[in-house]
């Protein structure tokens, strides 16, 4: 494919946020936005200018109100969903202050790593979810 035709893909700073616990953060997509009522690890698009650190800090700010204090690289995943090209690139955020929650009405939830399976998340996240029960031998 030449620099021509190629579609442009859409950057997304996404956090797997963490709790003591091992508990994951999710919440639910609304009905307007791509992927509707899909769940999913909150985050959004980067902005130009801005690191992919940097957006997942405002992300999170934004969608569930915590403040990151400690986050890793975790995996970058490339999808095409064939009406949007993403290339998600995922952090575990590990440390934050305040307590997450949907500060835009969206469902939210604590779920543990061994019962992520049973959410049903935008078909670009399937290697995430295997990738964390990987690491926690669920
Ligand atoms: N945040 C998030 N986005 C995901 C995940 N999986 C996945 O395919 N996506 C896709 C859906 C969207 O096309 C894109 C993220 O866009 P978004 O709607 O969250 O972006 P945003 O927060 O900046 O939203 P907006 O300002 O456009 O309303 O990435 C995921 O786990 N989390
Ligand atoms: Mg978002």
């Amino acid at each position: 494919m030449n620099t021509e035709t190629a579609k442009k893909s859409v950057l997304v700073a996404v956090g797997v946020i963490e709790n003591t616990d091992g508990e994951i953060f999710i919440c639910r997509r609304g009905a307007s936005q791509h992927q509707a009522h899909k769940w999913e690890f909150p985050g959004g698009k980067v902005e130009a200018g801005e690191t992919v650190a940097q957006a997942l800090a405002r992300e999170l700010e934004e969608e569930v109100g915590i403040r990151v204090t400690d986050c890793r690289p975790f995996m970058r995943i490339e999808h095409d969903y064939g009406d949007k090209q993403v290339t998600l690139d995922i952090h575990k955020v590990t440390a934050f202050s305040g307590e997450p929650h949907g500060l835009e009405g969206q469902p939210s939830r604590w779920v543990p790593v061994s019962e992520l399976h049973s959410y049903d998340f935008p078909a670009a996240n399937s290697p995430i979810v295997d990738k964390l029960q990987t690491e926690t031998g669920n």
